[in-house]
């Protein structure tokens, strides 16, 4: 169980704002940070990681203190078992990915056979067999993050910290890596803290949510209940972001971006009443026989 009760004054762009989080995150959850840019989502996984020092409160992890501002106890990162995956994937450019995985296991000198097995297994779960002799430079993006995310696993820690480590990559790419992502954290058995804004992809991995807002959680709940409208009982409900509002006679269309497809709605006057284009919007639909396609 982690438990963090703490405070700190951050510099926001417009003056002082009060970071005040207090959080219990169980053991194997997995939970998701999501909030308006600046809330206070980085520097909360920085305080957890030892990264950024609170003014005030506690931070314990399975009992053990890792930060007490009154008796000064302040856990370096290395001394917190914590894995933390960034959106650049900040590899070593002239290292291999095996190498890379290597060096992360050397930095924290662990024990050498224990850690050599840990990145034969993580090459194998997380598919960097083919990829182990090349370098960064020669990957894409969504390998990069794969790599980013096995060297994270390599000291087996028991917690993985990711702020929108998904962010840069594109739609098809981000499916997969969301599958890698639930992969390792049950195989791990994690304790796992996301950072994401995409609706879709925090309802499809996180057991529960915290909303950020000016720096102070002000809602929690698992995604359908911080997410999903309870007035809505569609079978099929997508999320997805408006393109576009059009009006034609006495009805709207609107057009919606889900995942990779563009989707038309035909929608009231009462409906579109507050909407504009970007707005985050589910689409439900009672679909009576649907059809289903395997995918590649
Ligand atoms: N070490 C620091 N000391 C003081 N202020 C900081 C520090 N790090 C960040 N801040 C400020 O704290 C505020 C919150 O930043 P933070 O990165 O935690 O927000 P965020 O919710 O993660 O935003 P984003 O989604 O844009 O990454 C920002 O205004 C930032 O300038």
């Amino acid at each position: 169980m982690i438990t963090l009760d703490i405070e700190k004054v951050l510099q926001a762009a417009d003056g002082k704002m009060n970071l005040r989080v207090n959080l219990k995150v169980e053991n194997g959850q997995f939970i998701t940070l999501y909030g308006e840019s600046g809330a206070g989502k980085t520097s909360t996984l920085r305080i957890l990681s030892g990264l950024l020092k609170p003014d005030k409160g506690t931070i314990t992890v399975n009992g053990e203190t890792w930060f007490d501002a009154k008796r000064n106890i302040h856990l370096s990162p290395q001394q917190r078992r914590i894995g933390y995956v960034f959106q650049d994937y900040a590899l070593f450019p002239n290292m291999t990915v095996r190498q890379n995985l290597e060096f992360a296991l050397r930095t924290k000198h662990s024990d050498r056979q224990t850690g050599r097995e840990n990145i034969s297994d993580l090459i194998e779960i997380i598919e960097l067999g083919e990829l182990q002799n090349r370098k960064p430079e020669t990957l894409s993006g969504g390998q990069k993050q794969r790599v980013a995310l096995a060297r994270a696993l390599v000291q087996r820690p028991g917690i993985l910290l990711l702020d929108e480590p998904l962010a840069a990559l594109d739609m098809k790419i981000r499916l997969k890596l969301q599958d890698y992502l639930l992969t390792v954290h049950r195989e791990f058995q994690l304790t796992t803290l996301l950072i994401s804004h995409d609706t879709g992809e925090i309802i499809k991995l996180s057991d529960r949510v915290f909303m950020i807002e000016n720096g102070t959680i002000t809602r929690q709940g698992t995604p359908d209940e911080i997410f999903i409208n309870r007035r809505i009982s569609g079978k099929f409900k997508f999320t997805g972001e408006v393109l576009k509002i059009e009006q034609q006679e006495v009805v709207f269309i609107v057009t919606v971006l889900i995942q990779n497809n563009v989707v038309k709605v035909i929608a009231q006057e009462e409906e579109v009443k507050g909407l504009a284009v970007g707005d985050k919007v589910m689409v439900a639909s009672k679909a009576f026989n649907p059809i289903l396609y395997k995918m590649e």
